[in-house]
């Protein structure tokens, strides 16, 4: 069976600086998928990739078997750490926008029949999100958490097949960050989601992902240092109780042993 996403040597150059190399992955449908690696390692511009905001420079990638082509669609939702919602709009109105753009791509407003339709999708996915009491509020009027909730609804409402989180609850206080983590573990399930999510938090990225990537350079030279880039040094699958284990490309260190590769793992991101 062909794998849901797939990335095939995939390079990532900017003019002589070789920020990703040879990136091998294959995902299953319905993995969640954290990645760690120290900062400026290219986390977030794997992320870009699968996005379909940047193109790699070398290397293929397909969804399905089919090449992802260079632009955002609706096959995949994203969430930055930056709350990415519109300040004039009420939470309700935020969520039914997306899907106005996307019926209505050219005056990017749905009338009658379509609006309703569209506001309960809306008020649904809100409720989903926990913020079907919140609807006509505006995002200067909510918490952090809140918005983050509401950016959470508005990548959801249009159905994506991929979730990509970019740090998504790193300016979150601590008590509303576990929140978070559950209603997220909750939206991947009952929405049978594929997540990749990138994070500075090890034990959020061992706790909420059933595989946990981690990208760093093997290699570097001291006079060039922007000659190697970074690829997938790490790559563990996990099971949790009730859960199975995530379906994974052959690690590089397959025979290293797991709590080996754990201590490994660790000791890369508090070198950094
Ligand atoms: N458009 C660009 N032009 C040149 N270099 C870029 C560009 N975008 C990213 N980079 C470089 O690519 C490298 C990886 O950046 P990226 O943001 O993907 O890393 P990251 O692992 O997500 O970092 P952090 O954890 O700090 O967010 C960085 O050195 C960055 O400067």
């Amino acid at each position: 069976m062909s794998a849901f996403l797939s990335l095939r040597d995939v390079w990532v150059e900017y003019g002589d600086k070789v920020v990703l190399e040879r990136i091998n992955l294959d995902i299953a449908e319905g993995a969640f998928v954290s990645v760690i690696g120290p900062s400026g390692a290219g986390k977030s511009s794997l992320l870009r990739l699968v996005l379909g905001q940047d193109a790699p420079t070398r290397g293929s990638i397909t969804l399905d078997g089919v090449p992802l082509k260079p632009e955002c669609d609706s096959n995949r939702g994203v969430v930055f750490q930056r709350y990415s919602v519109f300040p004039h709009l009420t939470v309700l109105d935020n969520t039914v926008f997306g899907l106005e753009c996307e019926r209505s791509r050219f005056i990017g407003r749905l009338f009658g029949a379509s609006r309703r339709a569209a506001i309960a999708e809306a008020e649904e996915m809100l409720q989903a999100v926990g913020l079907g009491d919140s609807l006509h509020l505006y995002p200067a009027q909510m918490s952090g958490g809140m918005q983050q909730r509401l950016a959470i609804a508005q990548a959801l409402i249009k159905r994506p097949r991929i979730l990509l989180l970019d740090e998504p609850f790193g300016a979150l206080d601590p008590g509303i960050r576990n929140d978070m983590h559950k209603l997220i573990t909750r939206l991947w399930s009952d929405y049978s989601l594929t997540v990749m999510m990138v994070t500075h938090d090890i034990g959020e990225a061992f706790a909420l992902g059933n595989r946990v990537l981690t990208l760093d350079k093997w290699r570097h030279d001291p006079h060039a240092p922007q000659r190697y880039g970074a690829t997938v040094v790490y790559d563990l699958p996990l099971t949790r109780k009730g859960a199975p284990a995530a379906d994974t490309a052959p690690a590089p260190h397959e025979e290293a042993d797991r709590e080996e590769s754990l201590s490994i793992t660790i000791d890369i991101i508090d070198n950094n």
